[in-house]
This record gives C-alpha cells, sequence and structure tokens, in this order.
C-alpha cells in the first residue's frame, strides 16, 4: 500500500518564538509581518515584562487572535498561561469563536531566556499533538547588542539559541558597527542564518526556511550548553548571574525560578493630565542621563499638552526614537503611561524626579 500525504504531512501549527532584548525591535517587525498577505491567517501572543502592557497596544490589525500574556515573563512565571493561551485559541479556533489560524508567533519579553520557553513548548502533550515548535527568531539591536552582550546574559542566551538572527538599525548606527556586530554573532552562534530588517522591513518568507525544527531545536542541551560556555569564556560576554537560592540551570529546568532578573525592576508611571512636551523631553533627559546603563527600556503612551492625539515614544538606554501617534486612546480615555525597565534602581526616585519636572509646584526662576 503506497504512502499517503497524511503519512507524511506534519498538519500541526508551527509556532515560532520571537525573542530579542529589551527595546530591540520585536515588535516593530511583528507589526510589519503581521500586515503581510502570507500572514493573514496567523495568531500572535505578546508577554511583556512586568505587570504593565503596552504592546498589545501597539501591534495594528490583529484584534482577536491577539492574546496577552500579562504580569510577568514567560521564562519565569507564566509557563502555565502560555500553554493555557495556546490552549484557549485552539478550542477558539475550534468553536468558530475567531478565525481559523496557520501559525502562531509568540513574543517574548526582552529578558526570556528562550530555553525553558522551548522547553515547555516541546513537553507539554496538548500542545505537543496539535503545534509544532518552529524555531526562535531573534532580534538584534546593531547598536546596543555589544553592550548587552557584555552586561545581560539573557542576551547571549537569545543570541545563542537563535535559529535565525534578524539585525535591526543598521540605519543609525555608526559606520563600522555592522560589521563587528556580524562577527561576534558569528562567534556566538555560526549556525543562525542572519537576516537585515530596517523599521521591521522582512519578509515573512524567512520563516519558511527558519523551520520546521530549526538548528538551534536540533542541539541537544548539552551541546548547546558546552558552546555557550566556550564563547563566553572567550569573547568575555556576561555570565549568568548568581541566584539567591541554588538552582538548576535554566537551559535544563523544567520549572525556572521566577527570580531570574530580580535586579531588574518594571514599573509604571500614570498622569492623567497632559504633560507638555518639553516638560516631558526634559524629564525624560534627565532620567537617561542619570540612568544611561540601569536604564534598559523605556516606552510610553503619552497625553502631551501641544497634541490632539496620543503619542508613543521608544527609548533604549540612552536612545531616543521618533515620536508616533495613535489614531485613538487605547483605553478610551487620554492619560499618559510611562514604562520604565531599569536595572538596580529606586523607582520613588525616578518618581519623584519626573513629578517635579512635568508639574512643578512652583515656577521655574527666569532670567531677565
Ligand atoms: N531607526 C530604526 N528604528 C527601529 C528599527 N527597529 C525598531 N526601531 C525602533 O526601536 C524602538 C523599539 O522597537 P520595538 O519594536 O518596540 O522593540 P521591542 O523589542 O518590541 O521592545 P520590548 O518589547 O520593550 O522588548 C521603536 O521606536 C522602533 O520604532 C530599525 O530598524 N531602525
Amino acid at each position: 500500500m503506497s504512502e499517503s500525504r497524511f503519512d507524511t504531512e506534519d498538519f500541526r501549527i508551527p509556532v515560532t518564538v520571537l525573542t530579542g532584548f529589551l527595546g530591540s525591535g520585536k515588535t516593530t517587525l511583528l507589526n510589519y509581518w503581521v500586515k503581510q498577505p502570507e500572514m493573514a491567517n496567523c495568531a500572535v501572543l505578546i508577554n511583556e515584562f512586568g505587570a504593565v502592557g503596552l504592546d498589545h497596544h501597539l501591534v495594528e490589525k490583529l484584534d482577536d487572535n491577539v492574546v496577552m500574556l500579562e504580569s510577568g515573563c514567560v521564562c519565569c512565571t507564566v509557563q502555565g498561561d502560555l500553554v493555557n493561551a495556546l490552549r484557549d485559541l485552539f478550542m477558539r479556533a475550534m468553536r468558530r469563536e475567531i478565525k481559523p489560524f496557520q501559525r502562531v508567533l509568540i513574543e517574548t519579553t526582552g529578558l526570556a531566556d528562550p530555553g525553558p520557553v522551548l522547553f515547555t513548548l516541546r513537553n507539554d502533550p496538548f500542545f505537543a499533538q496539535r503545534y509544532r515548535f518552529d524555531g526562535t527568531v531573534t532580534v538584534v539591536d546593531v547598536c546596543h547588542i555589544t553592550r548587552q552582550l557584555n552586561q545581560q546574559y539573557e542576551a547571549v542566551k537569545q543570541v545563542a539559541l537563535a535559529d535565525l538572527l534578524v539585525l535591526t538599525k543598521s540605519d543609525i548606527a555608526d559606520f563600522g558597527v555592522l560589521p563587528e556586530v556580524e562577527n561576534l554573532l558569528q562567534r556566538i552562534n555560526p549556525m543562525a542564518p542572519r537576516h537585515i530588517a530596517i523599521k521591521g522591513e522582512l519578509s515573512p518568507a524567512v520563516l519558511e526556511q527558519n523551520g520546521p525544527f530549526g538548528s538551534g531545536s536540533q542541539r541537544s542541551t548539552q551541546e548547546i550548553r558546552k558552546w555557550l560556555q566556550g564563547a563566553i569564556a572567550e569573547l568575555g560576554l556576561a555570565s549568568p548571574m548568581k541566584p539567591a537560592t541554588p538552582t538548576v540551570s535554566p537551559l535544563i529546568a523544567n520549572a525556572p525560578v521566577a527570580s531570574a532578573h530580580s535586579d531588574i525592576d518594571a514599573f509604571c508611571l500614570r498622569y492623567t493630565k497632559p504633560i507638555p512636551t518639553a516638560r516631558f523631553l526634559d524629564g525624560l533627559r534627565m532620567v537617561q542621563m542619570r540612568y544611561p546603563e540601569r536604564l534598559l527600556r523605556f516606552k510610553a503612551i503619552l497625553w502631551l499638552e501641544e497634541q490632539d492625539t496620543p503619542v508613543v515614544v521608544h527609548g533604549v538606554h540612552d536612545q531616543l526614537y521618533p515620536i508616533m501617534n495613535l489614531p485613538a486612546w487605547p483605553n478610551g480615555e487620554p492619560a499618559s503611561e510611562l514604562v520604565f525597565i531599569m536595572k538596580q534602581t529606586d523607582r520613588q526616585e525616578v518618581e519623584e524626579m519626573l513629578q517635579e519636572e512635568f508639574f512643578p509646584k512652583y515656577p521655574r526662576f527666569q532670567y531677565e
């Protein structure tokens, strides 16, 4: 009896993990991808670090098929949520509550160690029957990756476990930086193909070349650890932080510790009256200047005095990106929400500094 197509083809839904350090350009790439015709039948799961998420307001087009995994990082606290969300999506599509989807993209937090996420995706029985892991895409910010690889172990892991590397922001990088970064990436992960995306523009066709079961996913845990240890020693990259309590390496752990990013804090400041633009810019510049290393990421939806529509602002370390306007308030009511992701920082200090700058109690001294 001849083998039928159904015996050989894998009809499970491919799941791609989109990772990359804070502010590297994951949402920008996702936004570009979901607008492409070949991605019309795609569901998206977004996980953000900390209790406050803004990204789901910034991903356009897909509505019902965008799921937000809140309160925590998918590699630490919300793995159960990830599987539940995938199960829920599947059941909702079966019940025709949402349109059927043929691919899933999971955008992890910028601090996620993809190791435990991949573990969950491969080992959950429900997942394994309906979905197949289709590789990890790691977004790399050319301007900041060298510093991130030196300081943050999460960044090293994200690059090392990638099946595909997408290099962003080469349009604003200094001359000579791109080849240096390419060289570094080649040494950490020589197997992953590299693609350049400017402001997210990269054909989603690269995903077809990525999966199924990309290069990284076929490597054994031991192989990856050995290779990573070699790269860390040779290139002087950031090594794992010493956890407060002894734990298994997240690469092989079934249930990784919730405190993996314990020196990093995400907090949101909310203002319900409009901020004068110049005051906002001064205040933010002050925070950026005071904490150039500790401020890992800043993003905000702003109610600015001079603007009729909400404004979106992004920052990575001391770099600030051009503002964008949103057509309407995501929650219906005008308010500013500023999200800071910082390392070893007193959030009250930042809050007081900004309060004083945005809404000073006393008018400033004016020179004649
Ligand atoms: N000039 C330039 N800016 C870019 C590029 N890619 C992304 N950006 C900008 O970088 C900023 C951060 O991009 P996001 O897509 O929000 O980054 P992210 O990785 O989703 O951030 P987190 O979710 O906080 O980790 C935004 O202002 C983007 O417009 C690029 O290739 N060139």
